[in-house]
């Protein structure tokens, strides 16, 4: 794989940032590769574990004469952090991002791109419930998806640059639109973790009463749930915010298929179960035969949440 980018910054080091870091290093993709953390202990960390060539104690001074600018930090962020460097991008420069909800990050961060600085917004869907700059792992986006979500009339050597990028760093590459990503996610990601949340939640609210045996006897299905509600309280904040009427109607349609499983148990109807089980069934053998299941392997996860 060759050099994509001559410069590239990265704005908040956290998970996912830092996983781009050690993939673009380990595919030669950038040359110089900047880095800017919020806060001071963040920064030492990177300089201590290598990541990024330079880190820079301004995000102005990382930006500066960057080809490439990763928006890594919460979704809620973004438009904050797109303010403080616009002066200082380049003419030519590409601004991208890695957040989860796309309309919003759009309408808050394209308002700060300047004239001749190209902005494709993107999204990685590749994680862990770890974060911070020692979380990441270089094959975090190996066979995963990563969905581009340019602007009808972006420029396409911008956007075909970005894809080389992020199929440089293993992942598989396809363009949506902003809305319809927002709709999908809220059902592929967003309503499962607000689920695993509430289900973890309440096996908490019980633990008085079952004196703490849910964690102890925690089945698969369970565990699973409480790996997904360990995921950073800030990022999933923003998510939920920021996708509010996609994750509501998705939310809303759960709402009722769950109570009619639920009028399905009290009634003792169970065929409706047993149909319903397995159609489910069906597509979870659908996602393994089309060779979908691209769970990353368990890298990085044995390591604390930053
Ligand atoms: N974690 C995942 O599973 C995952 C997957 C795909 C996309 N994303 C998206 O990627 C982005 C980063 O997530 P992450 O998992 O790397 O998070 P993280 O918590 O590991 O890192 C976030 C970084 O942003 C910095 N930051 C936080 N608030 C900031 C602010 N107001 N101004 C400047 N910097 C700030 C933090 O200090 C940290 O360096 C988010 O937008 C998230 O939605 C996350
Ligand atoms: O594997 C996990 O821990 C994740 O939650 C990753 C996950 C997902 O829901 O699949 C989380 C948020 C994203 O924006 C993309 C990926």
């Amino acid at each position: 794989m060759s050099q994509v980018y001559d410069r590239v910054a990265l704005i908040g080091l956290g998970l996912i940032a830092s996983s781009m870091f050690w993939a673009m290093k380990r595919a030669g993709l950038a040359g110089e590769v900047t880095g800017y953390a919020r806060s001071a202990e963040t920064r030492e960390t990177a300089r201590q574990i290598g990541l990024c060539d330079r880190v820079c104690d301004s995000a102005v001074e990382a930006v500066e004469g960057a080809d490439l600018i990763v928006l890594c930090v919460p979704v809620g962020a973004m438009g904050a952090v797109a303010q403080e460097i616009s002066a200082a991008l380049k003419p030519g420069a590409t601004v991208t991002d890695v957040g989860s909800v796309k309309r919003h990050v759009i309408q808050s961060v394209a308002p700060h791109i300047p004239e001749g600085v190209h902005f494709v917004p993107a999204h990685p869907l590749a994680g862990t419930e770890h974060s911070g700059p020692e979380s990441g792992f270089a094959e975090l986006y190996d066979n995963r998806w990563c969905l581009l979500v340019p602007a009808e009339g972006s420029d396409r050597d911008a956007v075909e640059n970005l894809r080389a990028l992020w199929e440089g760093m293993g992942a598989n590459v396809e363009e949506m639109d902003a809305d319809h990503h927002d709709l999908v996610l809220a059902v592929t990601s967003h309503a499962p973790h607000l689920i695993a949340y509430t289900m973890v939640g309440v096996a908490d609210d019980l633990s008085r009463v079952t004196d703490s045996e849910v964690i102890k006897y925690s089945a698969a299905g369970f565990r699973d749930f409480t790996r997904i509600a360990a995921s950073d309280p800030t990022m999933w904040r923003d998510v939920f915010l920021t996708n509010k009427d996609a994750t509501l109607e998705i939310l809303g349609r759960f709402t009722e298929e769950l109570f009619a499983l639920q009028r399905a148990i009290r009634t003792g109807d169970g065929e409706q179960l047993f149909d319903y089980f397995t159609r489910t069934r069906a597509i979870r053998r659908g996602i393994i035969e089309a060779g979908q299941d691209t769970d990353a392997p368990d890298f990085g996860r044995g390591k604390a949440a930053q």
